[in-house]
């Protein structure tokens, strides 16, 4: 469903360059349920919006499906935007309609495409468990019921993939819950793709997938080792919450190039040389030798 290759994306303003993507990597198959992770700055919300068409990729390979959204045109665009990709943010609720009631507020972009499904609009909100509360207005909603809308909304277009930018991020625990739960469903029951960006940890342990953003580089891959498996990761908890309930791989690129973690290097004082050695099983990466003395410390 979605490649990215060597994906470059840098912002020009007049006085810096920021590259916020160096070459990064992933792919997504088709109706997969996956987090992308990263400290704040690491690029995941940039790739999002290349992802959703809102942003357009400096340099590299991007597909969603059968586009090429590094050679698409505007109009093409923005046929995209309609069609294939449903977006959720953090604070959605600021751009739904507080007078209108949820169900028209879910019908309101199908108006927009000039085709209302009013049986399809009810589907999608008895889908987010707001069947009860559809002909209420918006404002009579909680925040959590108005983002649980807003989740029906990015669907109202029939969206083969559905990305999510930090989506539980002003949401308590128990409605974070309700929204990955609601997220399973539709992914099982329509079959459609999610991508979800998040820096909450506790999240990938409702995902079949994580996949870890450094620096604008895909740098480490967690895939789930059991279905059943749940864990709570907590506030605070580190990488070490996801390991426990899946399987780490570090990503290679096609070249064969890898991203050592920073603290790896730091710990072996590595800076812009290692010695490399294969013994027919195992690749060793070693601080290089020094003249004079051998380094016998690798990663
Ligand atoms: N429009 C822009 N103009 C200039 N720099 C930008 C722009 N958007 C993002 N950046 C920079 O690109 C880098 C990646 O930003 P991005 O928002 O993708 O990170 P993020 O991982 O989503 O962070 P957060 O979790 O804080 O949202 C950052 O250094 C950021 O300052």
């Amino acid at each position: 469903m979605i490649t990215c290759e060597g994906l470059v994306k840098i912002f020009k303003t007049d006085e810096i360059e920021v590259v916020a993507l160096q070459g990064l990597n992933i792919s997504v198959e088709a109706g997969e349920m996956m987090a992308i992770i990263g400290n704040s700055g690491s690029g995941k919300s940039t790739m999002l919006n290349i992802l959703g068409g809102l942003d357009r990729p400096s340099a590299g390979q991007v597909r969603v499906g059968e586009w090429d959204l590094l050679k698409i045109t505007d109009e093409q665009l923005v046929e995209y935007k309609r069609k294939t990709v449903g977006f959720i943010w953090q604070n959605n609720a600021r751009n739904l309609l507080p007078y209108l009631t949820a169900l028209e507020n879910v019908e309101m972009p199908m108006m927009l495409n000039g085709k209302v499904d009013r049986a399809y609009a009810k589907q999608l909100l008895d889908w987010v468990g707001l069947k009860e509360r559809m002909n209420n207005k918006l404002y009579q909603l909680s925040g959590g019921e108005q983002q649980r809308v807003a989740i029906a909304i990015s669907l109202s277009n029939r969206p083969s993939l559905l990305l999510a930018d930090e989506p539980t991020g002003s949401v308590d625990t128990q409605t974070s819950d309700l929204i990955m739960d609601i997220f399973r469903r539709l992914n099982k029951e329509i079959g459609i793709t999610i991508v979800i960006v998040t820096h909450d940890l506790s999240l990938a342990s409702k995902v079949d997938r994580v996949v870890a953003i450094r620096d604008g580089l895909t740098s480490t891959e967690f895939v789930k080792r059991n279905e059943n498996l749940d864990f709570d990761a907590g506030a605070g908890a580190h990488l070490k919450g996801i390991r426990a309930g899946h399987e780490e791989y570090v990503v290679l690129d096609r070249a064969g190039r890898l991203q050592i973690p920073k603290e790896y290097l730091q710990a072996l004082q590595i800076t812009n040389k290692a010695s490399m050695e294969f013994d027919g099983k195992t690749i060793t990466i070693k601080a290089p030798k020094q003249l004079g003395g051998e380094a016998n410390e690798s990663i």
